[in-house]
């Protein structure tokens, strides 16, 4: 394992959970086998990852009663022959699901990338840039942006009243972080172990940089991109769509 700053040699996977059933969306199909444009969001997803130069294996976690199906969906597409895919079943909480897809990583990887099936559009100059700052030394590495509302903290009211602000958290300090995060393999799998009772009683970490920052680790910061927002209530598909359809016409040119 590298423990110590650049190391040029590193073997780099994806883990890409995809187990979740997207309420927030609406009820249908499964988020990540939704389409945009007319291709599954996870097939959207594996692409990008697998573009990335560094990324030699992509993990997929698909729900467990879904493995075969989406199996087979990723074999009717297109991925460079140099990339390996597997598909593995995931669990109830995303924490679990990413759990199970590190499980599944063969001994020589060395930096993990965890990635939202959810985050179809990510572009590959994100991925890389996370690669680059584990490659180049930090133990952990998240895309982030500023935001552009102001953020209340809020605590319920007693008598069942509406909410009532504690604290307004000074914004210019806040970032809104995105996937891929990038990890010591070592570093992920240790906060994985330890925290992974937290993933069923409630107290799980709604990210994976929230894990290894629990054991201790330090987080790095690199700019993450407008473009790798995540897919999670119905405006979000629309306004996937619009990127999309731009991204197409400028192609096209
Ligand atoms: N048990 C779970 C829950 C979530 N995920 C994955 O984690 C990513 C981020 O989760 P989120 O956007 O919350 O997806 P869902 O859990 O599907 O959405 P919701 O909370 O609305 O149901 C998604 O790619 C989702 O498929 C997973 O692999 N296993
Ligand atoms: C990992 C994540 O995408 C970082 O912003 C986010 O925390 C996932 O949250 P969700 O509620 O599981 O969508």
């Amino acid at each position: 394992m590298p423990n110590s700053a650049k190391d040029t040699n590193l073997s780099t996977a994806a883990v890409i959970p995809a187990a979740g059933r997207g309420v927030r969306l609406g009820p249908g199909t499964p988020k990540a086998l939704r389409t945009l444009g007319g291709t599954p969001m996870l097939v959207h997803a594996v692409r990008a990852l697998a573009r990335a130069r560094e990324v030699a294996l992509v993990v997929v976690v698909a729900p467990a009663d879904g493995v075969a199906e989406v199996r087979t969906l990723l074999g009717t597409h297109g991925f460079p022959e140099s990339k390996e895919i597997k598909v593995v079943a995931g669990g109830g909480t995303r924490q679990e699901s990413v759990r199970l897809g590190l499980a599944a990583l063969p001994d020589d990887i060395d930096v993990v990338l965890v990635h939202d099936a959810a985050r179809p559009l990510v572009p590959v100059e994100t991925v890389d840039a996370v690669a680059a700052a584990v490659r180049d030394g930090a133990p952990a590495v998240v895309p982030a942006l500023p935001l552009a509302d102001t953020v209340k903290q809020v605590e319920p009211d007693a008598a069942g009243g509406p909410e009532r602000v504690v604290d307004t958290p000074e914004r210019a300090r806040l970032r809104a972080v995105q996937t891929p995060q990038g990890f010591r393999r070592d570093v992920l799998t240790e906060a994985h172990e330890k925290l992974a009772d937290q993933a069923t009683d409630g107290h799980g970490a709604t990210d994976d940089a929230g894990m290894v920052e629990r054991i201790g680790v330090q987080v790095v910061v690199v700019r993450g991109h407008e473009e790798a927002f995540k897919v999670t209530r119905p405006i979000d598909l629309v306004l996937a769509e619009a990127v999309l359809a731009r991204r197409r016409a400028a192609d096209a040119f």
